[in-house]
């Protein structure tokens, strides 16, 4: 729709609530991803996080409270924000007996990427997270980080406005890490899609996002680039060394955080342990 570039949020929940039974996994959630720009919803395990980000994609109903992509209205509008997704799970969802071209083009089909583009769109993602010459290998013989990559290829075939990744780094190393993000920006750059991820690693966070909303019990506590929300704990405390973000979560959260987050952020309980291969 002409009508809705440029000139609303990506991404608006105002009040957003969902609870699991007596579990208010995302209790009053106000967020605003703003067009073009890499936002990070940071948090440590139980934050919400998932369940903010199910509600967003129209998997899990909006019980209470507005989402809005690109202005519609994810509760009653799902077919056309779905649309306009490219959403990447914590879960696995590449095919390990199909090549890393086969799933990638599973995707365009299911996607509805017009028949006649499909083979030059299916090229194109493999190339753009650096798959091009693994794309006729099984995704079985591929490294956690390839996988990744592929996953990420699976969600960019359609093009959409508005990419969704949920933990894309979890149980990866330091070198797959920084490749996951650095095609992520690359395609960014390339295509001025909004990027919105989830993320327990608050140094990725600092590095890779314009923009950062911390979360704690169902709520986004703090939000800001990385740079000013450090500044604003390094003049509120008078500290000597400029705080990282984890510092800073650790003061919005206050001692409340361990009691709900197994221990720190570091302490990944939900660890993507299919991440290091497939199969
Ligand atoms: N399907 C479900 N049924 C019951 N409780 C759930 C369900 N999904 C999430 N929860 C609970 O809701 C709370 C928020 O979970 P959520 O997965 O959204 O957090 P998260 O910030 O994404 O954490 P993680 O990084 O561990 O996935 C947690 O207490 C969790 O146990």
């Amino acid at each position: 729709m002409a009508a809705d570039r440029g000139s609303v949020e990506a991404v608006s929940c105002t009040g957003l609530a969902h609870a699991f039974g007596e579990t208010r996994a995302v209790d009053g959630l106000d967020l605003a991803v703003r067009e073009g720009e890499v936002f990070g919803l940071l948090g440590p395990n139980g934050a919400g996080k998932t369940t903010a980000i199910r509600c967003i994609t129209t998997l899990l109903p909006v019980p209470a409270g507005m989402v809005r992509v690109f202005g519609h209205d994810a509760a009653k509008e799902r077919m056309a924000v779905r649309r306009l997704l490219g959403y990447v799970p914590q879960q696995l969802s590449a095919d390990s007996a199909l090549t890393g071209r086969e799933n990638v083009a599973l995707f365009a089909r299911v996607f509805d990427v017009p028949r006649r583009e499909r083979a030059a769109r299916v090229t194109q993602a493999l190339a753009a997270v650096g798959l091009a010459d693994a794309a006729d290998r099984l995704a079985g013989t591929y490294s956690g980080g390839m996988v990744r990559r592929l996953e990420l290829a699976q969600a960019l075939v359609s093009a959409p406005r508005l990419l969704i990744l949920d933990e894309p780094t979890i149980g990866l190393d330091p070198i797959a890490r920084t490749g996951v993000w650095e095609h992520i920006n690359a395609v960014r750059a390339a295509t001025g899609m909004t990027v919105l991820v989830t993320t327990h690693y608050m140094d990725e966070a600092d590095q890779y996002c314009d923009r950062v909303g911390l979360m704690h019990r169902g709520r986004v506590r703090a939000l800001g680039t990385p740079a000013a929300l450090r500044r604003g704990l390094a003049e509120r405390r008078g500290a000597d060394r400029l705080p990282t973000l984890e510092d800073v979560f650790r003061d919005v959260a206050g001692s409340g955080l361990d009691d709900h987050s197994g221990g720190g952020f570091r302490d990944v309980r939900s660890t993507r342990r299919t991440a290091h291969r497939v199969g």
